[in-house]
Formats: C-alpha cells, structure tokens, sequence
C-alpha cells in the first residue's frame, strides 16, 4: 500500500464472509492493517458490525440497517420510519405473514429503523404489504428488508464522509447484494464480488473473477 491508499466501505455478508456466512480469516490480517479509513456497510442491525469492528481492533465506522443507522467519530443518526415498519409488519402478520425467525428473534432485537424477515417468509405478501405502507423490501440474498424508501447504504456512506471531512468518491466500495448498488454509485471506485446479484452487478464499475472474500482480497490488493 502506499501514501495513496485510498478510504474503503465494504459491506459485509457475501463480501468479508465464504459461502456458508462465516467470515474469512483473512480479514484480521487486511483489515486493521488498512491505511485509510475503513467504513463497514451492512443490512445487519448495528451491534453487528460494531462488534465486528471492535474485535478487529478498528475504529468504529458503521453503515448499519441498509443506512437506517450510521455511526462515524463517535455520532451516530438514524433514518427512516421504524414505525411505519412495524406497523405494516402487524398487517403481514395479520394477513398470514410471519417472519419466519424461529425463537429468539436475534436478527431484529436489536434493529432500529427497518424490520427484516427470513429468506424463507412470504416475499408476494410482504411486498404487497409494503407498499400499502409506502415501504420498500430489499430482498439481499441473506434477508428481505422491509425499509423506508430513500435509506440507502449510500446515502450513509455520504453522511460518513461527510463526518469524515472526505469527499465520497475517493472511497473504493465492494459489495455483493442489490442494498450495495446505492453505495457503487456514490463511491469513486465500485467493485462487485463474482456472487453479486444481477442488481450489484449492474451498479459497479466492475465484477471481480473472485466469490465472496477472494475476489474482495483481490481488490484490496490491486489498491
Ligand atoms: O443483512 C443482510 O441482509 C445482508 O447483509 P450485508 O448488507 O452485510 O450483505
């Protein structure tokens, strides 16, 4: 690396895990070792990544909840309308809906601004709900997101840089899922992982030979 290393945002599921969801090893040794600032950008509700963050020993710079939470020196804001989530939730559920989160429901406990539900839960039905609440469901391969239209990961990431005193496209984005394509466009540089689904693959500037964290190895390597 050198004096030009530039600022990167990296989502995390599919982009820093293997195929199976764990997390690559790897990233203990790419990530703290970073030179410029390193933004984690994620679906997950914010105690993920600041966890994350925390046993990589990095500063804690998050995009949680597709942007509904984001967290850069020390302040962290909120977008979106949780409330209209759970209220177009109990419809859903009303309707027949359920979310499909079996006992302790870990994946919301914690959330804050948008409500996800299992890949396995009633997708027709949730997105018929959703937009009688004028919500959104952003459907990422890991979850379906019932969000607030307009909160996006790169509307987060100009809100980072902005904290940040950065401009947001000296950043370099990798990502995997339809919730990255916002994030491609507002960074300099976008790189999609050869998992990427057709949404992301479209939004990048380019699709990577490597799956899941080979090809963001590649990238940061080629940096
Ligand atoms: O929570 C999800 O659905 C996906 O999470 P990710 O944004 O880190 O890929």
């Amino acid at each position: 690396m050198t004096a030009a290393t530039p600022p990167l945002v990296l989502d995390i599921d599919g982009t820093l895990t293997d195929g199976s969801g764990r997390l690559d090893p790897r990233i203990f040794e790419y990530l703290p070792e970073w030179e410029a600032p390193l933004v984690l950008a994620t679906g997950k509700a914010f105690p993920y990544p600041v966890t994350l963050c925390h046993f990589l020993q990095i500063d804690e710079t998050v995009i949680a909840e597709n942007g509904g939470v984001v967290l850069a020196d020390g302040e962290v804001s909120y977008q979106g309308d949780p409330e209209r989530a759970a209220e177009a939730v109990a419809t859903f559920e009303e309707r027949g809906g359920d979310l499909e989160w079996s006992g302790f429901d870990s994946i919301n406990n914690w959330r804050e601004t948008e409500i996800a539900a299992s890949v396995s839960a009633d997708l027709g039905l949730l997105r018929s709900v959703a937009a009688e609440y004028d919500l959104e469901v952003f459907d990422t391969g890991y979850a379906y997101h019932l969000k607030t239209p307009g909160v996006e990961k790169g509307v987060g990431l100009r809100a980072v840089a902005d904290t940040l005193d950065l401009d947001p496209a000296e950043f370099v984005a990798v990502g995997d899922s339809i919730n990255d394509a916002s994030m491609f466009e507002v960074a300099g540089r976008s790189f999609a992982v050869a998992n990427a689904d057709d949404a992301a693959r479209e939004a990048a500037d380019a699709v990577v030979e490597g799956s899941y964290f080979d090809g963001t190895a590649s990238v940061l390597d080629s940096l």
